[in-house]
């Protein structure tokens, strides 16, 4: 198997990317080079100590913030050369978004939510489309119920389907399972893992539950900054899990 960073065609590549908040005397160099690669298919898992740039990596990628130095590239498109426009549709059919808080809209029930950035691109099929996906994540007996309806598990569920609902290509999620209990997380981590390896989006996931990211096929370790580990899990997560079990992280 070839090292997990140098696979060709990837969806997602960041180059040297660097983020740098405030000004001197008192700069927060959130990142500090990060160079990144995820292909269709693969479920990447990211950790790393709390401040040490995660967010900020998802935030970049998603383009939601614009990095200091550096590059990000979706389908080999280097997203800062985009009109704003161009990148809010870029956004809004390539990338899905998850959340630690589901971001549910509570007068909305669970098709219209995950309907909802189909019907912002006028979609005229998208209460259909959105209960395609809805039944695929295993809600197909909650369509009309609203998020207080629902539990932690299924709100997370309906934001997952949500995020497919546009058939992205990548899917960002920012500590989803952070708001769960365990058995919900895992099933979460589960559906994510079935995200990427049935139907063929990346995932590109921060945890920092080493029980969830061992349902990735590679872990991502972040410090200061920096990528300072990459490995590849595929094919040996239980062989991780248990790993992690016996050094009692689980
Ligand atoms: N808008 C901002 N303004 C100033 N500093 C920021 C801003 N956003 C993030 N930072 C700083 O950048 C660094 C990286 O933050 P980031 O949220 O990416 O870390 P993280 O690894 O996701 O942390 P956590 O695990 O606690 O969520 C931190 O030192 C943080 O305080």
């Amino acid at each position: 198997m070839p090292p997990p960073d140098t696979i060709e065609r990837p969806i997602v590549e960041t180059v040297e990317l660097v983020k740098t908040y405030g000004i001197e005397p008192n700069p927060v160099h959130a990142l500090a080079g990060v160079s990144l690669r995820v292909r269709p298919g693969q479920f990447v898992a990211v950790m790393g100590p709390s401040g040490c740039g995660k967010s900020t990596l998802l935030n970049l990628i998603g383009g939601l913030d614009t990095p200091t130095a550096g590059r990000v590239a979706i389908d080999g498109i280097d997203i800062a050369s985009l009109p704003d426009d161009d990148l809010t549709t870029l956004r809004r059919r390539r990338l899905g978004f998850v959340f630690q808080f589901f971001n549910l809209i509570p007068v909305l029930d669970a098709t219209e939510n995950a309907a909802l950035p189909l019907t912002l691109d006028g979609a005229p099929d998208a209460a259909a489309r959105a209960q395609t996906w809805l039944r695929q994540v295993g809600l197909g007996d909650r369509l009309t119920h609203r998020p207080d309806q629902l539990s932690g598990g299924q709100q997370q569920r309906v934001a997952v389907a949500r995020a497919l609902a546009t058939d992205p290509a990548l899917v960002l999620a920012d500590e989803p399972t952070g708001n769960l209990d365990s058995a919900s997380g895992t099933e979460i981590a589960e559906l994510l893992a079935t995200v990427a390896s049935e139907w063929g989006r990346a995932v590109l996931m921060v945890t920092h539950d080493p029980r969830i990211a061992s349902y990735a096929d590679r872990l991502v370790l972040m410090r200061d900054g920096r990528i300072v580990d990459d490995l590849a899990l595929d094919g040996r997560r239980e062989a991780a899990r248990d790993a992690m079990d016996r050094a009692g992280m689980l």
